[in-house]
């Protein structure tokens, strides 16, 4: 029988692969993309597949993505995410269609392996709860860096699109997280992974639903909208309390290597401002010529290496396995109150080993308050509705108190000046990786990482020019 991926052209492919928001290299130039492996799911009407795709790019280089495929009779009159169609058939992008859904978890509840001349996919559920195979399968809504479907309004199943060799940590941190007593987490309920001659890699989860929740981005952009912005201010300590006991959960073991803390030498310290002043020089010569939003930083990248460079740092404390990626996007609010932490993978742009690496716990904080500065201007540019005077301070204030009265304190810097300081570093970091997310995932964006990296630097001279 024809394997469905050789019914869709490269060029075809090409052009389905670029316009999706999961693929992260919109500024890349692409040299080929192919299917590497493809990995049967069913082989009746629909016919449907996993199939491993390789993006090629002119320097040589080259990333792994995953896209279900799915091929239906044209008259089935099936209509999302058509990759291509003829007379006869219709190819697609079986994401959100229930038959692929209800197949995986199918496999998953039965622990099976389905073998290809290139490897295995591995699909497995724990502790023997199985996933009960669902009769309503909805996309989550949210376009995202990876592809979710809501299972009868239970669970969720996530699709990590772009692949990395090794472990995925989402599926490590909810294992670890479960283990260790730290109940803001949507449970771990199943999963499926790859080993084989291509790559070993996790290539998604099922977690419970929360339902009714609204998260925390979301939360904020209303209250912007609302006649009382700083009723946020009392959630942004809770949200700062859990952030703590998170990290404190995350840094309770020391028998396991993978999450034992540790301490930071002083080489560390001078190898954690490199890192960050590399990366910064890195994504400034690479900055596209001629973008207009681009325009209020393009050619600053060398004062932007010297506001970092006057942030000298002291001490950095411990460093633990974290979060990675903590933003409002990543915490949800139940309908009881409660907030739960999501997406343990880390920022999609970096390599695994990268997103495992321990690091000190105040990166995650710094990326939640970099988010209260995002959802500030996201308000001001995207609805033009400004935070009113102090809310982000007031905010930022708030969430920093909760979570210095739950976090191990071994694990900070001493003092709050020194805690402040590793913040500064931490959030400019993530200022210039969002720079480097919203050029590849959403150009139209590029004005919010902009005006924050623009303000740093405002408020680096302000203090310059003010007499001490
Ligand atoms: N278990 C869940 N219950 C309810 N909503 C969820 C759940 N998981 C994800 N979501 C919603 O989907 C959005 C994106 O999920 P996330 O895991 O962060 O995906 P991605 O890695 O693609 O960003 C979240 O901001 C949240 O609104
Ligand atoms: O949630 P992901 O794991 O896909 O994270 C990536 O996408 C995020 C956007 O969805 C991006 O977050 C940036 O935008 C958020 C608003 O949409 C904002 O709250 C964050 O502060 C900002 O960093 C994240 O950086 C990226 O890794």
């Amino acid at each position: 029988m024809t394997a469905i991926d050789t019914l869709i052209s490269e060029e075809t492919l090409a052009e389905f692969v670029l316009g999706q928001r999961w693929f992260g290299s919109k500024s890349r130039e692409v040299a080929g993309i192919s299917v590497l492996e493809s990995i049967p799911i069913l082989e009746e009407d629909p016919r449907l597949a996993l199939a491993i795709i390789e993006v090629r790019f002119h320097p040589g280089t080259h990333e792994l993505y995953q896209l279900p495929i799915g091929r239906r009779p044209s008259a089935s009159g099936w209509q999302h995410g058509i990759i291509c169609q003829d007379d006869e058939h219709i190819v697609y992008d079986a994401m959100t269609d229930p038959a692929f859904v209800r197949e995986v978890v199918r496999l998953m509840a039965s622990g099976t392996d389905v073998e290809t001349p290139a490897g295995v996919a591995e699909f497995r559920s724990p502790d023997g709860r199985p996933v009960p195979v669902p009769d309503d399968v909805r996309p989550l809504g949210a376009e995202q860096s990876n592809s979710s479907v809501v299972l009868d309004e239970k669970q969720v199943l996530k699709a990590f699109r772009r692949l990395g060799a090794g472990v995925n940590p989402e599926l490590e941190m909810l294992h670890f997280l479960s283990a260790h007593g730290f109940d803001h987490i949507a449970p771990l309920r199943a999963w499926y992974s790859h080993t084989g001659r291509l790559i070993d890699a996790t290539l998604g989860v099922v977690q419970d639903f929360v339902p009714g929740s609204t998260d925390g981005w979301d939360l904020v952009l209303d209250v912007l909208r609302s006649d009382d912005p700083h009723r946020f201010v009392a959630e942004a300590r809770t949200l700062g309390e859990i952030t703590g006991q998170m990290h404190t959960a995350l840094a309770s073991d020391s028998q396991d290597e993978a999450f034992a803390p540790a301490d930071t030498s002083t080489e560390a310290l001078g190898l954690l401002t490199a890192t960050v002043d590399e990366e910064i020089e890195r994504i400034f010569r690479d900055l596209p010529q001629d973008v207009g939003p681009l325009q209020p930083i393009a050619g600053r990248g060398q004062e932007v290496r010297e506001l970092l460079g006057a942030l000298t740092v002291g001490s950095a404390g411990r460093i633990i396995r974290h979060h990675g990626d903590y933003h409002l996007g990543q915490v949800l609010r139940g309908q009881d109150g409660g907030w739960v932490v999501l997406d343990f993978e880390g920022e999609p742009a970096r390599t695994l080993a990268e997103r495992r690496a321990k690091r000190s716990p105040l990166r995650d904080v710094a990326g939640m308050l970099r988010s209260f500065a995002y959802a500030a201007s996201a308000s001001r540019i995207l609805n033009g509705v400004p935070a009113p005077a102090g809310w982000e301070d007031a905010v930022r204030e708030a969430f920093l108190e909760g979570y210095l009265a739950e976090a191990d304190q071994t694990l900070l810097p001493p003092g709050r000046q020194n805690v402040d300081r590793l913040l500064n570093v931490f959030e400019l970091e993530k200022a210039v990786y969002e720079l480097r997310y919203e050029i590849d995932h959403r150009p139209d964006w590029v004005s919010i990482p902009v005006a924050g990296i623009a303000r740093m630097l405002e408020l680096d001279d302000d203090e310059e020019a003010t007499p001490a």
